[in-house]
């Protein structure tokens, strides 16, 4: 096959996690015999940079003309809040987001199995597996709703955001929910806030009119409050959590710390035609940027995704896991998930590690 794949390296250390994945997707591409064409595409601070914006004219339209959008991460203190609203490389990410359509943010969040030991929670819990599919909402929801600051007579400055739901919009997030409960452990956990906000009690009656569409699917509502202590008590019983755009946000990120590390956590962002976008859950990483620290395993993974979710091509998409895996199970760790102490390699080291692998499997 011919493959288009737009490449958002962006900011921090998303060019460095990007070109790992882009070195595993062509030992992919050739080992099974496949074309890969890429396109540039510039967006987040260095667009600022480059162009004086973060969301550049005609972004989503050539990302439109390829199968498929791979992103490394965005943002940075150099173009931070106090920037105007179009210099800021968040604006440009959720601009994108919702100009392709992309409603469904899939977040796995497993615990792969040579990294039982990384797991923050007791042995047990670990032993116990942990395989959850986070299904945020991305295209609505408090960040895209409108935004206000003025002056008040007597408290100073006011600011508001608008979290805005409609049916719609929550009953597509919940059919892909229940669709993809199907084809896993048969249960979704619908996480909301019904006891005070309204928009997660219309929320509510839409996934409860949805839950007794798929009576073989079982069924429950979890408050956010609950469902974040939850995931650090037991997150072995979620199997699909579907959520709002902001609680599936915050999390996601909690669900990677149970399963080692943010460095780890593909996604996929879809929505009803192509192209999808395949990114790691974390950040642009300030911190350790530049400093070939950063663990490139999230956004490879992220490369698995494309294969089966926007590709259909569920043995490239295994043997890129198994190929992590492999090299996990050998033992070698980024800094990120290695133990105190312990040795760890760097970012091209462990892609280079991976790439041998897809090679031998
Ligand atoms: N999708 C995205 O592009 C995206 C996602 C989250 C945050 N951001 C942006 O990134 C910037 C930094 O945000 P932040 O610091 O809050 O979150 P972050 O995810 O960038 O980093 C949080 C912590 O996790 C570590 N970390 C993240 N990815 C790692 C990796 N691959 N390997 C090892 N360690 C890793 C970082 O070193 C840091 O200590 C902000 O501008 C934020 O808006 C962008
Ligand atoms: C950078 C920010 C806009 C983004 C989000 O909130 O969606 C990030 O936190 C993420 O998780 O992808
Ligand atoms: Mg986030």
């Amino acid at each position: 096959m011919n493959y288009k794949i737009a490449l958002i390296r962006g900011d921090g250390i998303g060019p460095e996690v990007v070109d790992e994945a882009v070195g595993v997707l062509n030992t992919v591409a050739e080992k099974f015999g496949h074309q890969v064409e890429y396109v540039d595409v510039l967006l987040g601070g260095c667009a600022t940079d480059a162009v004086g914006k973060s969301y550049p004219d005609g972004t989503a339209e050539r990302c439109k003309t390829c199968d498929a959008v791979l992103l490394g991460a965005v943002g940075g203190p150099k173009w931070g809040a106090d920037k105007p609203a179009e210099q800021r490389p968040e604006t440009a990410l959720l601009a994108l987001r919702k100009d392709l359509g992309l409603y469904a943010n899939l977040r796995p969040a497993s615990l792969r199995p040579a990294m039982t030991d990384a797991c923050p929670l007791k042995k047990e819990t670990a032993d116990k597996g942990i395989d959850l599919m986070m299904v945020r909402e991305l295209t609505g929801g408090i960040y895209f709703g409108k935004r206000n600051k003025y002056q008040t007579e007597d408290r100073g400055m006011e600011a508001t955001d608008l979290m805005a739901y409609s049916e719609q919009e929550i009953e597509r997030i919940g059919r892909r929910a229940f669709e993809l409960a199907r084809l896993r452990r048969g249960k979704v956990s619908s996480v909301d806030k019904a006891n005070v906000l309204e928009t997660s009690r219309l929320w509510r009656n839409v996934m409860h009119r949805l839950a007794a569409e798929y009576p073989d699917v079982q069924y429950e509502d979890v408050l956010v409050d609950n469902c974040a202590m939850q995931l650090v008590r037991d997150p072995g019983q979620f199997d699909v959590v579907v959520t709002e755009n902001m609680f599936g946000d915050i999390l996601s990120d909690e669900a990677s710390m149970v399963t080692g590390s943010i460095g780890l956590l593909p996604s996929a962002s879809i929505g009803d035609g192509a192209p999808g976008l395949y990114e790691p859950i974390h950040g642009s990483a300030p911190d350790i940027a530049g400093q070939d620290k950063a663990n490139p395993i999230a956004t490879i993974l992220s490369v698995a995704m494309m294969f089966r979710y926007s590709f259909q091509r569920a043995a490239e998409a295994d043997a890129i896991e198994r190929a992590v895996d492999a090299v996990l199970a050998e033992g070698w760790r980024t800094p990120d998930i290695a133990k105190p102490g312990e040795k760890a390699v760097g970012t091209r080291e462990m892609g280079r590690l991976i790439r041998e692998k897809v090679n031998m499997i």
